[in-house]
C-alpha cells in the first residue's frame, strides 16, 4: 500500500454553473453552505451535512458578472438570494484563479469526480504512489492563511475522470481549508433540519465502469490505497463479484472499503475512530441483457465515473419526507416491489407500515450478507435491514444521483433493492428517451404519512 488514508474529507462536484446546484443542496437537500472561495474566474462552494461535505466547483470559463450584478439563480427565492449575499459579502480578489485543491476535469458534462482523503503524510504518499506509477495532476503543494497551513496533492484514479486529492490539514485550525472563507449560516431553521434530516456521513460511492474493468479497478485501489474487498453476498465469487444476470438486469457489483485497511498498529493522532467507513461499489454492465443504465452513463458521461453517492441518514422516513416537501424528486420503485411475496410482512417485522414506505418510495431489504445459520434467521431481532430511496438525476445529463440509506444492522446491500434500483433507473431512462423533455411522471408526491 502506498497511501495511508485516514478519512474521507469531501467529495467535489464540477458543474457548468453553481447556481442551481447550490440552491438545490441548501433548499432541497438541507445542506449548509459553510465556506466559499470566489475569484474573478471561479467559484468553489463547500456544503456540509454532518460529516458529509460537498465542494461544488464551477468550470472556470464562467465569469462572475452574474453573481456580482445580483442576478439570481434560476430557481431564485429569498433563501437562495440570501445564500449569495452571504457568500459574496466576503468576496475578495484572489489572484490565483485556479481551482484550489482540485483540477478541472476534461469532460464538459457536470460530474462528481474528486473524492478527497485526509492522509497522514502527503509527501510520503506522493513519493510512494509515484514510484508505483500513479499519475499526479498536482504535486505536493502548501496553502496557508492566518489559521495555519495545509498540504495537498492530486492523484488521478484509474476510473475515468475521477481523481483523489490527498490532504493533510493537521496543521490547520480554520473551519475548512485555506483560501476558503467562512460563510455565515443562511437558513434560520437549521435546528429543525438536523432533527428532520439527520444525515451523518457518506455511506458509499458507486462507480459506473466499463465491462471487464472491475478487476483492474479493484487492484488499483488495493495496491495504492489499501482498500479491502467487501463481499456484498457471502456466497459471492471472488473473481466474478455479485452478479445479477436475468430478467433484463445485467449487472456485476463488486465492493471495497477503505477504513479497515489503515496501517495496522499505527495510531493516527487525528483519526476519529468513531467515524464510519465509506464503501466503494463498482457497477459493470453485462452484455447478455438489453439496454442498460451503466452503458448509458458511460456514453453520457463520456467515460467511467461516479454514478451515485449514498448519504447515510439516521431516519430515512423523515429525511425523505422533508426533502420531498422541499422539492427533491425521488424515483418510484416498480409497483410490484411492494406486493412481492413476503415483502409487506418483512416491512412489518422491521416495524414499518408498508403503505407508508410505498408512499415515500422507500425500499426495505435484508442484507445479502445475512447470517444464514438457523439461530439468526428465525428471530426478527437478528434480522439486518437496510432502507434506501434514490433521487432522480440531479444534473442536466442523467449521469449522477443521490441516495438516502438507513442501516438497521445491515452493513451491505440487498438483492431486492438492487433489482428495484436497476428497474426504476431503467424505467426513468426509457421514459426520458421516449419523451425529449424531462417528465415528472414518476415523482413521488408529498405525503403526510406518519412513521
Ligand atoms: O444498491 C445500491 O445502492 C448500490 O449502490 C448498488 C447498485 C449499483 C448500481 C446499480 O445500478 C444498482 C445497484
Ligand atoms: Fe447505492
Amino acid at each position: 500500500m502506498a497511501a495511508y488514508l485516514s478519512r474521507l474529507h469531501h467529495i467535489s462536484l464540477h458543474v457548468k454553473s453553481v447556481d442551481k446546484l447550490a440552491y438545490d443542496l441548501v433548499s432541497k437537500f438541507k445542506f449548509n453552505l459553510f465556506a466559499a472561495r470566489l475569484t474573478d474566474k471561479s467559484r468553489q462552494l463547500a456544503f456540509r451535512k454532518g460529516a458529509a461535505v460537498f465542494v461544488v466547483n464551477e468550470r472556470s470559463n464562467q465569469t462572475l458578472h452574474t453573481l456580482n450584478e445580483g442576478a439570481s439563480p434560476t430557481t431564485s427565492n429569498s433563501s437562495s438570494r440570501k445564500i449569495w449575499n452571504d457568500a459574496i459579502k466576503h468576496k475578495r480578489k484572489n489572484i490565483d484563479d485556479k481551482c484550489l485543491y482540485d483540477v478541472h476535469p476534461q469532460y464538459t458534462v457536470d460530474t462528481a469526480c474528486n473524492v478527497c482523503f485526509e492522509v497522514e503524510d502527503v509527501e510520503r504518499s506522493f513519493n510512494s504512489l509515484r514510484d508505483q506509477g500513479c499519475e499526479f495532476l498536482v504535486p505536493p503543494t502548501v496553502v496557508h492563511d492566518e489559521r495555519g497551513l495545509v498540504t495537498f496533492s492530486v492523484v488521478k484514479s484509474i476510473v475515468g475522470n475521477v481523481c483523489h486529492t490527498l490532504i493533510d490539514r493537521t496543521k490547520y485550525e480554520g473551519i475548512f481549508l485555506p483560501g476558503f472563507h467562512d460563510v455565515d449560516n443562511v437558513i434560520s431553521s437549521d435546528l429543525d433540519q438536523v432533527s428532520d434530516c439527520p444525515i451523518t456521513h457518506f455511506d458509499h460511492i458507486t462507480y459506473a465502469c466499463p465491462r471487464k474493468s472491475t478487476a483492474e479497478v479493484m487492484r488499483w485501489y488495493e495496491r495504492h490505497f489499501g482498500f479491502q474487498r467487501f463481499f456484498i453476498d457471502s456466497e459471492e465469487d471472488v473473481d466474478e463479484g455479485y452478479v445479477l444476470n436475468q430478467d433484463g438486469i445485467g449487472l456485476r457489483l463488486t465492493a471495497m472499503e477503505f477504513w479497515k485497511c489503515s496501517e495496522e498498529g499505527i495510531q493516527l493522532p487525528f483519526k476519529d475512530v468513531t467515524e464510519p467507513d465509506c464503501k466503494f461499489v463498482i457497477a459493470e454492465s453485462l452484455p447478455e441483457q438489453s439496454s442498460n443504465q451503466v452503458d448509458t452513463f458511460l456514453e453520457q458521461h463520456k467515460g467511467p465515473g461516479i454514478q451515485h453517492i449514498g448519504l447515510y441518514t439516521q431516519d430515512i422516513v423523515s429525511t425523505t419526507q422533508t426533502m420531498a416537501t422541499a422539492g427533491v424528486h425521488f424515483f418510484s420503485p416498480p409497483p410490484a416491489y411492494y406486493t412481492e411475496l413476503g415483502k409487506q410482512q418483512e416491512m412489518e417485522d422491521a416495524g414499518y407500515d408498508p403503505q407508508m414506505l410505498s408512499q415515500h418510495g422507500i425500499l426495505l431489504d435484508t442484507d445479502l450478507r445475512q447470517d444464514s445459520s438457523p439461530s439468526h434467521t428465525t428471530t426478527n431481532q437478528n434480522k439486518r435491514y437496510l432502507l434506501q430511496v434514490f433521487t432522480k438525476p440531479i444534473f442536466a445529463e442523467d449521469t449522477f444521483f443521490l441516495e438516502l440509506i438507513e442501516r438497521r444492522g445491515a452493513s451491505g446491500f440487498g438483492e431486492g433493492n438492487i433489482r428495484a434500483l436497476w428497474r426504476s433507473v431503467q424505467a426513468y431512462m426509457e421514459n426520458e428517451s421516449a419523451m425529449p423533455q424531462r417528465q415528472n411522471t414518476h415523482d413521488i408526491t408529498v405525503q403526510t404519512g406518519q412513521h
